[in-house]
């Protein structure tokens, strides 16, 4: 049996990226820069032969797809999209400037509801929260693709992947804390056929 890749995506900037807004599950559009790093992600993916893409229900991440899929000339693989994936419900947050949050309620409380393992924002989802909608919609739809040999693209969004990457990756939740999901450079799972992880890796262009 062959070797079977988990590619991870974060959408790329969004309207309320640029503007440093909380997004959560507003439905915001690309920016014309995000789709620019859509492009570019298609480039780094495109010696990848995908058999299924899963994205959320959001179109920021449904566009960053779409985008890629036409790049790498993959518009014909089944694409399966879910709330399960979307991102964190970020509660009363949800268009409040990044900056100004952090100046009324302070630096680290602001840093606990962003990047905590289990602290939610008022209102929203922990990232555990997050992770409890994720995981088993990884393991009831995505896995059994692994299983079969399938290579499979998802799209998403900046926590419910990290709430992905902490179980793949077996990171606690102090180390998941330290990590931010950056746009534009697709998360890269290699699994042999009992889907162990064999690496995990960034993709460049020239991999
Ligand atoms: O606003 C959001 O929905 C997310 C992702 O942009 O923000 P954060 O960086 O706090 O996870």
């Amino acid at each position: 049996m062959k070797d079977r890749i988990l590619v991870l995506v974060r959408h790329g900037q969004s309207e309320w990226n640029l503007e440093n807004r909380f997004t959560g599950e507003v439905d915001v559009e690309l920016t014309t820069h995000g789709r620019d790093e859509a492009r570019l992600t298609a480039l780094k993916l495109k010696t990848i032969s995908f058999q299924v893409a899963f994205t959320s229900a959001l179109k920021r991440a449904q566009e960053t797809l779409a985008i890629i899929l036409e790049d790498i000339q993959q518009t014909s693989i089944p694409v399966h999209q879910s709330a399960a994936l979307n991102e964190r419900n970020y509660g009363d947050l949800q268009g409040l400037n990044k900056a100004e949050t952090a100046e009324k309620y302070g630096i680290e409380q602001v840093a606990l509801w962003r990047r905590s393992y289990d602290v939610a924002p008022p209102g929203g989802e922990s990232l555990k929260m997050t992770q409890e909608r994720v995981l088993p919609y990884y393991q009831q739809e995505i896995v059994p693709c692994l299983q079969q040999g399938q290579n499979v693209l998802i799209v998403a969004h900046g926590n419910s992947l990290r709430s992905l990457v902490m179980a793949l990756e077996h990171l606690s939740e102090q180390a998941i804390s330290q990590v931010d999901i950056p746009t534009g450079a697709p998360r890269f799972y290699h699994f042999d056929e009992h889907l162990q992880l064999i690496k995990a890796d960034y993709l460049t262009e020239s991999h």
